[in-house]
């Protein structure tokens, strides 16, 4: 079974999520020196800031300099591009931590962004590989309306991604949700790390929610995670998005 906690209101949703984060960030430093996160883009980047900087209570309680913090995915184009997940995440939640804390960040290399050969697409994300540590303590990820998460959309013409076994990181070459060019982990990537977290609010995400646990659609991307990584697998969800859900067998 997966674990879904469904919150009534936004502040109850980001702060056990923040409670949450910060568990399995004192969880890895009890073994090790680091923590190894990933984190995806879209509406999930506010909830980070909502959870880990906003909140008093618990940002003094995150050891930012002792995180390495990866993509899940990644949008290819430059950095500075409205569109780069990285330069959403580093602008409203990096840039908002005092000047006095480091963080470790490794951002896609953006040298061969601007080339549009297949060849420079796969090399980016085959770099991205190499920085990628074997596993993460916990991967971050959002929900598309579509039930897509990284990068991995459902539907045929899609499946090449979430059938990929040896590559860790692959080239999204056709994301129905713009742009359309994209790096994004694979299921290795997701059976490697510790745990596994989602978030998804409001009411755009009622049908899925409903496809995902009540019919349980297995053609979809986050239902597959779901079924192959349940005891490692936590969703954070808030009333609007769970409205139509009427299972409590997940
Ligand atoms: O780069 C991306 O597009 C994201 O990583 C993507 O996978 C996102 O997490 C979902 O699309 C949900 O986004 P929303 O929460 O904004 O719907």
């Amino acid at each position: 079974m997966v674990t879904v906690s469904v919150f009534p209101v936004r502040a109850s949703l980001t702060h056990q999520l923040g409670e949450f984060i910060v568990k399995k960030q004192d969880e890895a430093l009890q073994k090790k020196t680091d923590f190894k996160v990933s984190v995806s883009g879209g509406s999930l980047i506010n909830a980070l800031y909502e959870s880990l900087v906003a909140d008093e209570s618990l940002s003094s309680r995150v050891q930012w300099s002792k995180w390495k913090i990866y993509f899940s995915d990644e949008r290819i184009v430059p950095l500075t591009d409205a569109d780069s997940n990285y330069g959403a995440f580093k602008k409203v939640v990096l840039n908002k931590l005092p000047s006095t804390i480091q963080t470790n960040i490794y951002p896609m290399d953006e040298s061969l962004v601007g080339n549009n050969d297949a060849e420079s697409k796969n090399k980016i994300a085959a770099e991205y590989e190499q920085i990628l540590p074997q596993s993460l303590d916990l991967v971050l990820l959002g929900c598309g309306p579509d039930g897509h998460t990284c990068s991995l959309f459902p539907g045929e013409k899609h499946k090449y991604l979430l059938e990929e076994t040896s590559k860790r990181v692959a080239w999204c070459h056709d994301s129905p949700k713009p742009p359309s060019d994209r790096i994004t982990f694979t299921l290795p990537v997701l059976k490697d790390a510790k745990a596994l977290c989602f978030v998804a609010e409001g009411s755009s995400k009622q049908n899925i929610m409903h496809e995902i646990f009540d019919l349980k659609n297995d053609q979809l991307p986050t239902v597959l995670i779901n079924k192959l990584f349940d005891k490692k697998t936590y969703w954070f969800v808030n009333k609007e998005a769970f409205g139509k859900v009427q299972t409590k067998n997940f």
